[in-house]
């Protein structure tokens, strides 16, 4: 095993400093001129103090297909965590979601039958997910596929035909999550941290739940109740290394780090990859999962894929601890989900250059594949009870927000 040490030419501490960290609040702490959180448009069509039985399901950054899952909640509380599974992509639609990157307007033809073939296939994850389970959902998170993010430009783009999948599958489906929270000037990402700090409740804090997908973002959750949190993208995650292998090696990941365990990382460059404006911005704040496609491609080329890969590596971890130096306080430790927990070279290194323990959720029982589909099911809970999912610590909304629109079947 290679030991990475933390380049010396890299600074922990970042260019900026964070401002003030403002706590999370709940809908009733948004300002009385605040006018009404705009997205959702359902009201609860039951005892809120009821539980739903919710699938959630994502399409990561990583196109590696889709994530569905079951829990049951009231949109507070977790009662339970039912079964997930994840549907891969086929290649066609693989690369047509590819080719679909960075478009922001979907009305065209292929627009169209990309939001209904992601929409048909969404189904299909939710029949494979209930395939045995005797039960009847009443509500489905839906995230669909994000082509472009934008926030500055009030603008995310995430592909798929919700009220085709209301349709389909004659239940209510909660879509459009992000764009609530990107209208009223916040980031529109993450979104997860809601969820993180509903399963935190009972885990000792300050605490970080970092998820590795595509890009990377985290979530700290403070000791002062469950409303203290602070959260963003850290940086890019495995996607540069998905690309990376795919293009020298044509497989879709380094598979248990090997190729980057059996590489060098090489310093220079990556104290010139980290020199990017994103790590000295200040928290809340959100990427494209393109964002630094051109500054990674022209400071990368000519590595062998080992090195290559091993450098990409050190790249997504020494982001989580520039990220690490935006948290208001150190976290007694990290739990890691996401698909990046798989890979032994990245957890290997995050547990040298962070400075507490580091172990993937499943160390608290949770289920770290299935993490994000889970969240957006909780989210689509709040969206029903018109609870908020993004806060100011959390996108930088101007208040706690509510999100989702509510597609009837
Ligand atoms: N055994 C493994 N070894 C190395 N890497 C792995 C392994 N399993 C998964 N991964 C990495 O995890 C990625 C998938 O992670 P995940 O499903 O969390 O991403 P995502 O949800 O698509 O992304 P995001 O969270 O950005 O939306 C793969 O593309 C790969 O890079
Ligand atoms: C715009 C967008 O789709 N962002 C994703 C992406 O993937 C990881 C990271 O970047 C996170 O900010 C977000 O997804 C998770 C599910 C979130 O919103 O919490």
């Amino acid at each position: 095993m290679i030991m990475i040490p933390f380049p010396k030419g890299l600074s922990r501490t970042p260019a900026r400093r964070p401002p003030a960290r403002r706590p999370v609040g709940r809908a009733a702490d948004a300002p009385r001129d605040a006018p009404p959180a705009t997205a959702a448009s359902a009201t609860p069509d039951r005892d809120p103090a009821a539980t739903w039985l919710v699938v959630g399901l994502m399409s990561g950054t990583s196109m590696d297909g889709i994530d569905a899952a079951l829990i049951e909640t009231d949109g507070e509380m977790i009662a339970g965590r039912g079964p997930a599974i994840t549907l891969p992509y086929d290649d066609t639609l693989r690369a047509r979601l590819r080719a679909m990157l960075g478009r922001t307007d979907l009305g065209d033809d292929e627009g169209r039958r990309l939001g209904r073939d992601l929409a048909l296939r969404h189904a299909q994850a939710v029949r494979t997910l209930l395939t045995g389970a005797a039960v009847t959902p009443d509500l489905v998170g839906f995230h669909g596929h994000t082509l472009w993010h934008d926030p500055p430009a009030r603008l995310t783009v995430q592909a798929g035909d919700a009220a085709l999948l209301a349709r389909e599958l004659g239940i209510p489906v909660v879509a459009d999550l992000r764009q609530a929270d990107v209208a009223a000037g916040g980031e529109g990402a993450p979104l997860a941290p809601v969820y993180h700090a509903a399963l935190a409740a009972g885990l000792e804090r300050p605490l970080a739940v970092l998820n590795v997908g595509g890009v990377a973002n985290v979530t700290w959750i403070g000791a002062d109740g469950p409303d203290d949190l602070l959260a963003f993208d850290t940086g890019p995650g495995n996607g540069p290394l998905d690309d990376w292998v795919a293009r020298h090696t044509g497989e879709s990941r380094d598979t248990d780090g090997r190729l980057a365990l059996s590489g060098r990382v090489d310093e220079a460059r990556l104290i010139r990859l980290m020199d990017h404006p994103y790590f000295g911005r200040a928290a809340p704040k959100s990427l494209d999962r393109g964002d630094f496609d051109a500054h990674i491609a022209g400071i990368v080329a000519g590595l062998s894929v080992a090195d290559g890969a091993a450098t990409l590596t050190a790249m997504a971890a020494a982001a989580v601890v520039q990220g690490a130096a935006l948290l208001p306080r150190p976290p007694l430790r990290w739990l890691v989900t996401g698909g990046g927990r798989h890979n032994p070279a990245l957890m290997d290194t995050l547990a040298r250059w962070l400075d507490a323990p580091v172990a993937p959720v499943e160390a608290v029982g949770w289920d770290g594949d299935a993490l994000e589909a889970q969240a957006f099911a909780f989210m689509a809970a709040r969206c029903r009870r018109r609870l908020p999912i993004t806060f100011p610590g959390t996108t930088g909304a101007p208040w706690p927000l509510v999100g989702g629109q509510v597609y009837q079947p």
